[in-house]
């Protein structure tokens, strides 16, 4: 008889507001069998771009997905092609980021039924990102009934930081009948990147203090102290803290009033201004950190002042956690931005000498998909750049937990 094959491969899904990212992965040696990308959803433009690692097989489609239902068929078919499907029965689980979790979800979860109620009841505070991690839930679920399938949450790195940090400053019981607090997001990045910045020194996270700076479409910062994060900058919804794509961060929040009483705005025009229509967009009509850089080389005013805005916000997180701290060993930069765009970490950490900061300019310039640092060997604060990897972080994750219920 042939011996059967153990189940080792996760699947995951990073279900964004208008993208799916996914990677089959086998944990037994946590290599990648697959990756791929669905962009732009729901639009006539959408793209599915599938590499199977296994054949080194590159395709491309373009034209209309409608939405994250048949993107998510579409990359079950691209998966099928490779002969990787998600009818194989070396498939162990399907491990989902969802990025908000509230207080309730503090580590990874089988989801059952409870479990997508609760994260329903979640969609006013994340109206972006957890309608389409349900619906990736759900269509999964769909394709193998008989799959555990686990969630991940965002948030629940964040569940370590103090009440000081975590509370707004108003009344107690209003924030409590409506668990208004700031919860954080990007947290699966945050411990990954603070984890690997550790590493990268040398040393056990425990014994050391990490500034995360995670720029991506999204963008938070995070203050992490001897591997427990103690304070991040996106809150309640992930709108607040640092200049993002199309998300405006903080301001003050007699703006919403102002918009509604004498710009004679609603409050979903003005949700919708904010979350997705303000940030480097906003500012400049480009939310692509590659074509802000561009069009300043040609001297674009509008593009510079943008990218200065994106800035000075990033430099007064780094200061603000550097006091959280009281004392930093490392700084690391991460996601699309963080790990690409030199010109960003040297604007940011430009004239923080006095904070021990420098960026040595021929380091910066490297690029590479390893974590590695761009200060001066000199300096007293290390700065890094390190990649981060949500999906591996979230296939370990989910695999110790199937492995942990079998
Ligand atoms: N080579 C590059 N140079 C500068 N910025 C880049 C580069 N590559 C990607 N980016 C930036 O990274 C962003 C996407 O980052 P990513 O972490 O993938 O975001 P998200 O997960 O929110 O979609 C892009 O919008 C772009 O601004
Ligand atoms: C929480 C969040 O902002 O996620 P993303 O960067 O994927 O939009
Ligand atoms: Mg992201």
């Amino acid at each position: 008889m042939a011996a059967t094959r153990a189940a080792t491969r996760v699947l995951v899904l990073n279900s964004g507001s208008s993208s799916v990212k996914y990677q089959l992965l086998d944990m037994s040696d946590a290599t990648r069998l697959a990756v791929g990308l669905v962009e732009r959803i729901g639009e006539q433009t959408s793209r599915l771009k599938h590499t199977c690692l296994t054949t080194g097989d590159l395709r491309e489609h373009s034209g209309p997905i409608a939405d994250h239902d048949a993107a998510l068929k579409a990359v079950a078919e691209e998966l099928s092609r490779d002969g990787l499907g998600l009818d194989s029965p070396e498939l162990a689980a399907i491990g989902h980021r969802v990025v908000h979790g509230g207080l309730f979800f503090t580590e990874p979860t089988v989801i059952d039924d409870e479990v997508l109620n609760e994260i329903e009841r979640l969609i006013p505070v994340a109206p972006l990102h957890n309608p389409a991690n349900l619906t990736g839930i759900r269509t999964a679920q769909a394709l193998r009934p008989d799959l555990p399938q686990v969630a991940v949450f965002d948030t629940a790195f964040h569940t370590t930081m103090p009440e000081s940090a975590a509370r707004y400053a108003i009344d107690p019981k209003i924030a409590d009948r409506h668990r208004i607090r700031r919860y954080g997001f990007h947290g699966t990045s945050h411990a990954y990147v603070s984890r690997e910045t550790a590493r990268l020194l040398g040393k056990d996270p425990s014994e050391v203090n990490v500034i995360v700076l995670h720029l991506g479409n999204g963008a938070s910062a995070s203050a992490v102290e001897r591997g427990r994060c103690v304070d991040t900058s996106m809150g309640l919804t992930p709108l607040e803290g640092l200049v993002m794509g199309t998300r405006s961060g903080d301001l003050d929040p007699a703006v919403i009033f102002h918009l509604a009483r004498v710009g004679g705005m609603s409050m979903d025009e003005i949700d919708t201004l904010l979350n997705k229509r303000s940030g480097l967009f906003g500012l400049c009509g480009d939310n692509d950190m590659r074509e802000i850089r561009r069009r300043i080389d040609e001297g674009d005013e509008e593009a510079a002042l943008a990218f200065d805005i994106y800035i000075h916000r990033l430099k007064k997180y780094i200061g603000a956690y550097y006091a959280v701290l009281g004392e930093v060993d490392a700084i690391a930069f991460t996601a699309g931005v963080g790990e690409n765009a030199a010109p960003v970490r040297e604007a940011a950490i430009a004239g923080l000498a006095g904070l021990g900061l420098a960026v040595d300019p021929v380091r910066n310039a490297v690029r590479s998909g390893a974590p590695r640092l761009i200060s001066p060997g000199s300096a007293r604060v290390a700065v890094a750049v390190v990649p981060t990897d949500e999906e591996l972080e979230i296939a370990t994750q989910t695999y110790a937990l199937v492995g942990k219920n079998d």
